[in-house]
């Protein structure tokens, strides 16, 4: 039977509860401008600085410093309940987020200190749905081509044995310094 607000579950129906910390994500970001995108991301890696707060909600992680190259970045999730959408999977936008940052990440890695970049677009392909249980998954990005204005990359979720769950590809916009918005309350031209 569907439930409505007007129709509560039923007593005794397990709740699940989830805690979860994060760090001021402006600490990473203030450290940007002086750094290339590998200089940036390797240091997060290390620790240096604070993992964004997206991946403390939603559970994924770049492993380690050699999870980040130039031109290929590694993020890594386990498929948890709390990803679930309401028909027994993990949410398509799990697999989204997961893939934006990895795809995202590996054109920073691409990118000099003083250069900025915004994904543009994200096209995913939901090939096998991901479940609680399968074990640590991993979102592997690498990039295509970084232009003046434009960063091209693609990126697969796979599991230990190399089975394929999505594929994605990204464009991203470039901002470099004579190009770029000088704040994010500015439009760029
Ligand atoms: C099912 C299909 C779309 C097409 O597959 P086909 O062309 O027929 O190909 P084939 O039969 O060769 O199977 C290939 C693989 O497909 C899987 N599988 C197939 N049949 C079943 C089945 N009956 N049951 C379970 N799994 C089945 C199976 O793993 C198999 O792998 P294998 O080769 O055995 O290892 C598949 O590509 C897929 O599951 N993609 C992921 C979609 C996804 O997870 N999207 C995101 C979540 S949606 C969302 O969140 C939106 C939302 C939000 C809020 C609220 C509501 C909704």
């Amino acid at each position: 039977m569907t439930q409505t607000k007007d129709q509560p579950l039923e007593p005794g129906t397990p709740q699940r509860t989830r805690t979860y910390t994060w760090q001021d994500p402006l600490i990473g970001a203030g450290a940007v401008p002086g750094l290339s995108g590998l200089e940036y991301l390797r240091g997060m890696a290390r620790g240096e600085f604070p993992p964004p707060p997206i991946g403390q909600t939603l559970g994924f992680t770049i492993g380690s410093e050699d999870d980040v190259q130039e031109g290929k970045v590694t993020f890594r999730m386990r498929p948890e309940e709390f990803h679930y959408n309401p028909i027994g999977s993990v949410h398509g936008g799990v697999y989204a987020t997961l893939l934006d940052s990895a795809l995202g990440c590996a054109i920073q890695t691409m990118l000099p200190a003083g250069v900025a970049y915004t994904t543009l677009d994200l096209a995913v392909k939901y090939l096998r749905p991901l479940r609680l249980g399968m074990g640590e998954v991993c979102a592997v990005a690498e990039v295509v081509s970084v232009s003046r204005q434009v960063a091209t990359a693609n990126a697969q979720i796979i599991d230990d044995a190399g089975k394929v769950y999505a594929t994605a590809t990204t464009t991203c916009l470039v901002m470099r310094p004579a190009q770029a918005p000088r704040s994010t309350q500015e439009k760029y031209p």
